[in-house]
């Protein structure tokens, strides 16, 4: 089986009155276990729609979206559902955490909705919030984190089932350019360490130096515009 994302020839049109916009034209593009690749382009170029159809969000109109060697055109919503919990890993601009959880339980809740939380899933998840420089901030609260915090209390949610797809919406947007370069970072370790397939949409010209290819989404056509050698990965600004 094909582990990763592998997208052929998707269309997505969107009816505005009697328009019919083409949103993505004929967009393939294959995305392997261990690859961490950008997407660029103006804004109405169709990268959200893009990544959505990635997500198992939304569906294309025409051509063909599989998911570790699943073609998810023929699931059905629950299956869509299922796929989204256990197989993508979502960061988005904001954090959007759950105000009134602990840092800790921002990661259980998301086990809790796929079945009973078991001492391993909760031990799981404390390495992962302390990999992440977060284990002094199990107890917090959002309001009490800061924005590079949060965000990486948001990629902690995003891994915690051990998804093999990483998909991220401009995770960079809130953050100062020194948290911006950390959390970039440390999505691509994590794209590296756990083989995962990773899609950055980003307007952040400073962080394509972390992806190993980075493609451009213009009038809904997707092409490569770069390929990035892995060995350009840098430390997080600071740490150097
Ligand atoms: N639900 C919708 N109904 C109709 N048209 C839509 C819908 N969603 C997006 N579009 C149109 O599809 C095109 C692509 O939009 P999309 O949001 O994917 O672009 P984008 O590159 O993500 O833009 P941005 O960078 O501003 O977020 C735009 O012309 C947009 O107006």
């Amino acid at each position: 089986m094909t582990k990763g994302l592998q997208m052929k020839e998707l269309t997505k049109y969107y009816n505005e009155g009697s328009n019919r916009i083409a949103a993505l034209d004929h967009v393939s593009i294959s995305v392997e276990p261990g690859e961490f690749v950008a997407v660029v382009g103006p804004s109405g170029s169709g990268k959200s729609t893009f990544l959505s159809i990635a997500g198992a969000l939304l569906k294309a109109s025409e051509g063909e979206v599989k998911l570790n060697g699943n073609n998810i055109s023929a699931l059905t919503a629950q299956e869509l559902a299922d796929t989204r919990l256990k197989e993508i890993g979502f960061i988005m601009q904001s954090s959007n955490l759950v105000p009134y959880l602990n840092v800790l339980d921002q990661l259980l809740i998301i086990k809790r909705m796929s079945g009973k939380v078991k001492r391993e899933d909760k031990e799981f998840a404390v390495k992962l919030l302390e990999k992440l420089g977060l284990g002094s901030k199990l107890k917090s609260f959002p309001e009490e984190l800061s924005g590079g915090e949060k965000q990486r209390t948001a990629i902690a949610r995003a891994l915690i089932n051990d998804p093999n797809i990483i998909l991220a919406d401009e995770p960079t947007a809130s953050l100062d350019t020194k948290r911006a370069h950390e959390v970039v970072s440390l999505i691509a370790q994590e794209v590296n360490s756990g083989q995962k397939a990773a899609i950055m949409v980003t307007h952040d010209e400073r962080m394509l130096e972390y992806c190993d290819k980075v493609y451009r989404m213009e009038d809904g056509k997707l092409s490569l515009q770069q390929a990035v050698k892995k060995s350009n990965l840098k430390e997080p600004a600071g740490t150097r």
